[in-house]
């Protein structure tokens, strides 16, 4: 029987229990061989009409009207070759208006640089995966940028050391290294470096030189740089090798004609400041980011730049597509804790009470998100998140419009499906039968 009460513009679903108990899918750590998961798992796999392990392929016989649209205005802002690149004259002339006629003080510009190198790593280098980080720092402004993000980094939740043989006495980069002191960010002398830096370290950000560079690099940095370039072909042959942040330019490539020679650094991330200089078109990495997000429109108009916006409030953003990545090989690997019979609860909405209390003490996003699966009298599912608004034994409560399609189909097919997914926890809970169960507007 179906009873709808309207509230304001929503209605209140709720699906109530009848006589089959929730089934509770664990996508990970199942051990198939305890006899609480056979029967689950089966039944599982019954529901699906292919067994849980063949590919199946879901394709679109039509393209949704206005997709083509889209996909080419993005294409378009991501094409690199109508970007902007900057010589070093002219990178040097930008720099001498922002801190002259424009108004800025080199602390300030440093400040968002920094920033604009830490955001770009933390986009692509997750600290959970990357998190120690060695910042190799110059005597200039681009090692001053590498101080700075090395203290964003840590507010970021990575861990960075700093390696700074050739300090500058002024009071903008001895605050910068006080500043650093104070969250017992470590300094390591060259002579103190590890011989291997893949094994200490997850990410080397190298802001040794930036547009200011010239000539060939004078001791100790031809050391530093050397380290970087045999650690890239050393590691070659290992599966997982630090990556390299080169700040503004690689260091040690020439800044208009880039790695003559082509024995330099090869960086897997360059964050450009400002605008890309010259050498920028040499970098074949897979992540190039602009950053410095400080330029106003004179300086943009009487050096006709041509850079992609800022998303939202982003200090960077990326140049260029974004590497292919192999779909098949995006896999993570998930450890949890033993889970064994005998700790499951015998009423599966206790179980759930107790792990949404879970999800809700591991501080995790919208742990009441779920996604609910519908299908009207046609047959043809359709899947959307909503939220739960409360449950109890009798059910689970969430809200929808009356006219929604979700509404329709319920009204039309009291069947449906729930899908908790708590990536935090590595865990999913689900009711992928709902035989038994039937839904009830109130
Ligand atoms: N708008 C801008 O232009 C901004 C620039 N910033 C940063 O400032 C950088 C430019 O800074 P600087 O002009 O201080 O110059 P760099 O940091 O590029 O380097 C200059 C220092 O390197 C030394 N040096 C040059 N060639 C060398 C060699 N062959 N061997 C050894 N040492 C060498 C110089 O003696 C000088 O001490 C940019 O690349 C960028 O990272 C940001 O801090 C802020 C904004
Ligand atoms: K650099």
């Amino acid at each position: 029987m179906l009873r709808l009460v309207r509230k304001r513009t929503t209605m209140t679903c709720l699906f109530f229990k009848q006589s089959l108990p929730l089934i509770f899918n664990f996508s990970l750590n199942i051990n198939t061989s305890h006899s609480f998961y056979n029967p689950l798992l089966s039944r599982l796999s019954s529901s699906f009409l292919y067994p849980i392990q063949s590919p199946a392929v879901l394709s679109f016989c039509s393209k949704p009207p206005g997709s083509e649209v889209g996909v080419r205005s993005v294409r378009s802002m991501q094409n690199s070759e109508s970007i902007s690149y900057l010589s070093q004259r002219e990178a040097a002339e930008i720099d001498e208006t922002l801190m002259g006629p424009l108004g800025f003080s080199v602390d300030q510009l440093m400040e968002l640089a920094g920033l604009s190198v830490a955001t770009s790593i933390a986009e692509v280098y997750k600290p959970s995966e990357y998190k120690r980080v060695l910042a190799v720092c110059g005597p200039g402004n681009n090692g001053g940028d590498g101080l700075v993000a090395a203290r964003h980094l840590h507010h970021f939740g990575y861990k960075p050391f700093v390696c700074y043989p050739k300090r500058t006495p002024k009071p903008l980069y001895s605050g910068l290294v006080t500043q650093l002191e104070s969250l017992s960010v470590p300094f390591i002398s060259v002579e103190d470096l590890p011989l291997d830096l893949s094994e200490e370290f997850d990410i080397l950000l190298d802001a040794m030189f930036g547009f200011s560079y010239h000539g060939v690099p004078r001791p100790p940095f031809d050391g530093l740089i050397q380290m970087l370039v045999s650690l890239r072909n050393y590691d070659q042959t290992r599966q997982k090798s630090p990556a390299i942040v080169s700040v503004d330019i690689p260091s040690g490539w020439h800044v208009e004609e880039g790695d003559i020679g082509g024995a330099g650094i090869k960086p897997d991330m360059l964050v450009s400041l400002t605008a890309p200089k010259l050498c920028a078109k040499k970098f074949c990495g897979p992540h190039h980011f602009l950053g410095g997000r400080f330029v106003p429109p004179s300086i943009a108009d009487k050096y006709k730049l041509n850079l992609p916006s800022y998303p939202g409030t982003s200090m960077c953003v990326r140049i260029g597509k974004p590497p292919q990545i192999d779909i098949s090989a995006l896999r993570e690997n998930y450890i949890s804790p033993e889970f064994l019979e005998e700790q499951v609860e015998a009423d599966p909405v206790d179980q759930f009470h107790k792990w949404f209390e879970e999800a809700l003490a591991a501080g995790l996003k919208e742990p009441n998100a779920m996604a609910l699966s519908t299908a009207g009298r046609n047959g043809k599912p359709s899947s959307r998140i909503v939220l739960l608004k409360g449950f109890d034994k009798n059910g689970f409560v969430w809200f929808t419009n009356y006219e929604s399609q979700k509404g329709h189909q319920l009204s039309e097919n009291p069947h449906a499906s729930l899908l908790f997914y708590w990536d935090g926890l590595n865990r999913q809970v689900g009711r992928l039968l709902f035989a038994g169960w039937s839904f009830k507007l109130s």
